[in-house]
């Protein structure tokens, strides 16, 4: 290992600035450390059966993949290394969903501070709407309401709130809609001491009834987690872990998902929040929410941000990402213009698809005409039929395929990522796997009885304190010890009158 100056670490400066990471530049500088390794070999024990895997690594000066990608080195140990873009994988496999749109309508969420009789605000009469075969990405600055937005459109959160919510045009059912929907948190649940298969059959089991179990093995393949199947989820990266969130809510392949971070869609509605995603990870997102302060200040296609901004006199350079632009403008570095996009946008009634949703807020001599923004309910009905045209015909619009480097991104930075996409069209898709298809929705969340449910628990239970002996021990210790000290309590207590307890 040696240090000193060198480029490859102005690379990774250049890269963090460029995700917005810069913000400490208060601190003292340190002198760069430049980090190489050299016929590094790391063995590890890949999971429960101590089958070894091992990591091969030979001097790594460039950290740009994408340079290296078709370039090919020769390893003296008769070892030959191409790095190749990673392949986009499929879920063809999965019964196509009937779409579902959610919508809603000024809705408001409000909360007490602390122990004052303080009301907080944090949406404040926000409407939008979330179409299906969508991926919408949630933006803001931080504390701008997205978490709240995203757990109550989830059905996560469901008091306290004002204004309504409606799945496609009638109001939602709060038991129906959980079971199309699927929410993956920013933090990954997963238990600690399984392995990925028994993660996935365990959720397969409890969610799926038995003639439908068989389809989970390939969306271990598509997600990259076929070679980790057996592999404690306590040692996966954290892009397998955040993989197999996602893999274990797609069991039951639900129509509808919120993630904390995103992934890909395919007739889909897919909602996300999203921090300060990359220019390239931005272009990936079919629609835009932007919130600022409990309001909305974009809703629309991404395509249309920059020119709608403009409208508005705000201008995005041509190297800007436009992702930060708007960051910046919710956040009040070019000025406050969150009163003029909360109008121009109608607090989210209004919804960016195409020039003619916004030509009339364009300035007049270089100045903005807010009074023309369109407010009648005849525009925004017409907008929505426009939307509906649009979402017939972009089925076949890439299908949501994010490259591997993108989904990289989305991962954190994991080395075995792999796109997702699901073609709707697929003909032959097998049979439906919840009985919404047919029109039955029961308000019961899933398809197999509380008995197997309770079973199902119950060995996972026991599995767990196998795995972990420390808690096994501490248990059994535990359960000697109160068994003598209740021993020495009723002690010779029935041979001697005296020391019967009143
Ligand atoms: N139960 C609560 N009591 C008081 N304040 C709350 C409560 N829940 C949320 N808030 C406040 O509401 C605001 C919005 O919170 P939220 O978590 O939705 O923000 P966010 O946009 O997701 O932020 P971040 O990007 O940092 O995750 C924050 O200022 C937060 O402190």
């Amino acid at each position: 290992m040696s240090t000193g100056s060198s480029s490859s670490f102005d690379e990774i400066l250049v890269e963090s600035e460029l995700r917005g990471q810069d913000k400490l530049k208060y601190l003292p500088h340190w002198p760069a450390v430049n980090i190489t390794f050299e016929d590094v070999v790391y063995t590890v024990d890949s999971g429960v059966d101590n089958s070894k895997s091992i990591l091969r690594g030979r001097r790594m000066d460039h950290l740009n993949l994408e340079q290296l990608v078709g370039k090919t080195w020769l390893e003296h140990h008769r070892q030959k290394i191409q790095i190749v873009p990673a392949q986009p994988k499929t879920l063809t496999h999965l019964p196509s969903r009937p779409p579902v749109e959610l919508a809603f309508k000024d809705l408001t969420y409000r909360v007490k501070e602390g122990r004052s009789n303080n009301v907080k605000t944090i949406l404040k009469e926000v409407s939008g709407r979330l179409r299906p075969g969508e991926l919408c990405g949630i933006m803001g600055p931080s504390g701008a309401g997205k978490s709240t937005l995203l757990n109550i459109l989830s059905g996560y959160k469901t008091t306290k709130i004002d204004g309504s919510i409606t799945m496609n045009g009638k109001e939602r059912n709060i038991s129906v809609f959980r079971k199309l929907s699927a929410y993956i948190m920013q933090d990954n649940q997963l238990h600690a001491n399984l392995t990925v298969e028994e993660a996935m059959n365990v959720a397969s089991n409890l969610k799926l009834s038995q003639k439908v179990l068989t389809w989970r093995e390939n969306e271990c393949e598509t997600l990259g987690l076929e070679e980790h199947r057996r592999t404690l989820t306590r040692n996966l990266s954290g892009g397998q872990k955040k993989r197999l969130s996602i893999a274990l809510e797609l069991v039951n392949n639900p129509p509808i998902m919120f993630f904390d971070e995103p992934t890909t869609r395919g007739g889909r509605t897919i909602i996300c929040t999203i921090h300060q995603p990359s220019a390239r990870l931005f272009e990936m997102f079919d629609q835009l929410y932007t919130l600022s302060d409990g309001q909305c200040v974009y809703q629309g296609r991404t395509k249309q941000l920059v020119p709608f901004l403009a409208t508005l006199g705000l201008e995005c350079q041509a190297y800007h990402n436009p992702a930060s632009y708007i960051i910046e403008v919710a956040c009040g570095e070019h000025g406050d213009h969150t009163k003029k996009l909360v109008n121009a946008i109608e607090n989210g009634k209004k919804d960016i698809r195409s020039e003619s949703d916004y030509e009339k807020v364009k300035p007049i001599n270089g100045r903005t005409d807010l009074a023309k923004v369109h407010t009648t309910e005849a525009n925004l009905k017409s907008t929505y039929e426009k939307n509906e045209k649009f979402s017939e015909n972009q089925t076949g619009n890439g299908k949501g395929l994010l490259s591997a480097k993108v989904l990289n991104d989305i991962v954190k930075g994991d080395e075995n990522a792999v796109s997702i996409t699901v073609d709707d069209k697929e003909p032959d898709t097998t049979t439906a796997l919840l009985s919404e298809e047919t029109g039955d929705l029961s308000p019961e969340r899933y398809p197999t009885s509380e008995f197997h449910q309770f079973w199902v628990v119950l060995k996972r239970t026991l599995l767990f304190s196998r795995r972990d002996w420390t808690l096994m021990y501490l248990r059994l210790f535990a359960h000697v010890l109160v068994g003598f000290l209740i021993g020495a309590l009723y002690y010779d207590i029935g041979n001697d009158g005296a020391k019967v307890l009143k």
